[in-house]
């Protein structure tokens, strides 16, 4: 696999890696995300920037930022940003620590309904669900937690869930070179829930699918009926 989660950007390509029923390989471009980094130490030194940015969205808001209730909240809010994007700052590398283990267990693992909060691209609003991943080992499992953590690299970051379920995907395969792995993500978006075309029961579900989930309908399968079931 040549390409890196972190080098998933410019095009929404579907080739013989990937089956993403909901991308649609003609998209549109989308940024390089890769090339937007952040380092944690620099994020104390944005602060203040973005708090004043904060407070000047307030006031072209018609909004009195010198009352009580507003007195902190540039400063709130700035810091809240920081923290839904702190995935640009954060590796699958860095993660993982020794958390990879040699085992000779080469069936199915499957974590689902992992939650997951995200901030669309478009218009900075949630949209939030849940991640179901399995992979099938190749002599190497990982602590499960860290599939959850691997969400949340990905996901606290300005996304795309169609990328965002692709760099799981990779993220994943980098780190433990398996047999397969499969991610699908069930998520609601608000940019779509509480503006736009308001529609409240919409639900949009993306899935990569790599190595044998990709190659073997079965294994597909089974992964698909596991992780559904309730
Ligand atoms: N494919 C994809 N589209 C998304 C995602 N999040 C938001 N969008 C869409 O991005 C599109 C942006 O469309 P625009 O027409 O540029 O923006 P807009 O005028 O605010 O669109 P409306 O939401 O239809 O009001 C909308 O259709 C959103 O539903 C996502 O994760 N994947
Ligand atoms: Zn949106």
């Amino acid at each position: 696999m040549s390409t890196k989660a972190s080098d998933i950007a410019d095009e929404f390509h579907c080739n013989n890696s990937f089956s993403d029923r909901v991308i649609d390989s003609k998209m549109p471009t989308v940024h390089r995300q890769h090339e937007i980094s952040r380092k944690e130490s620099e994020d104390e030194s944005r602060l203040p920037a973005l708090e004043a940015a904060y407070t000047d969205i307030l006031r072209h808001l018609g909004e009195d930022t010198d009352r009580e209730g507003l007195l902190r909240t540039p400063l709130r809010a700035a810091k809240a940003i920081q923290f839904l994007t702190k995935g640009y700052h954060e590796t699958v590398d860095d993660i993982l620590n020794n958390a990879i283990f040699d085992e000779d267990h080469d069936e199915m693992v499957i974590v689902k309904d992992i939650d997951m909060f995200s901030l669309c691209e478009h218009h900075m609003v949630p949209f939030f669900g849940k991640v179901h991943i399995g992979y099938i080992p190749n002599k190497k499992v990982v602590g499960l937690s860290k599939l959850a953590r691997i969400v949340e690299i990905f996901s606290r970051r300005l996304q795309v869930q169609e990328r965002l379920t692709k760099q799981i995907a990779i993220g994943i395969s980098e780190a433990l070179q398996p047999k397969g792995v499969a991610v699908v993500i069930e998520a609601a978006h608000m940019c779509m829930v509480m503006r736009g075309v308001q529609k409240m029961n919409s639900r949009t579900v993306t899935s990569t699918m790599l190595g044998v989930y990709l190659e073997d309908p079965k294994t597909r399968e089974e992964f698909l009926y596991l992780s559904q079931r309730a």
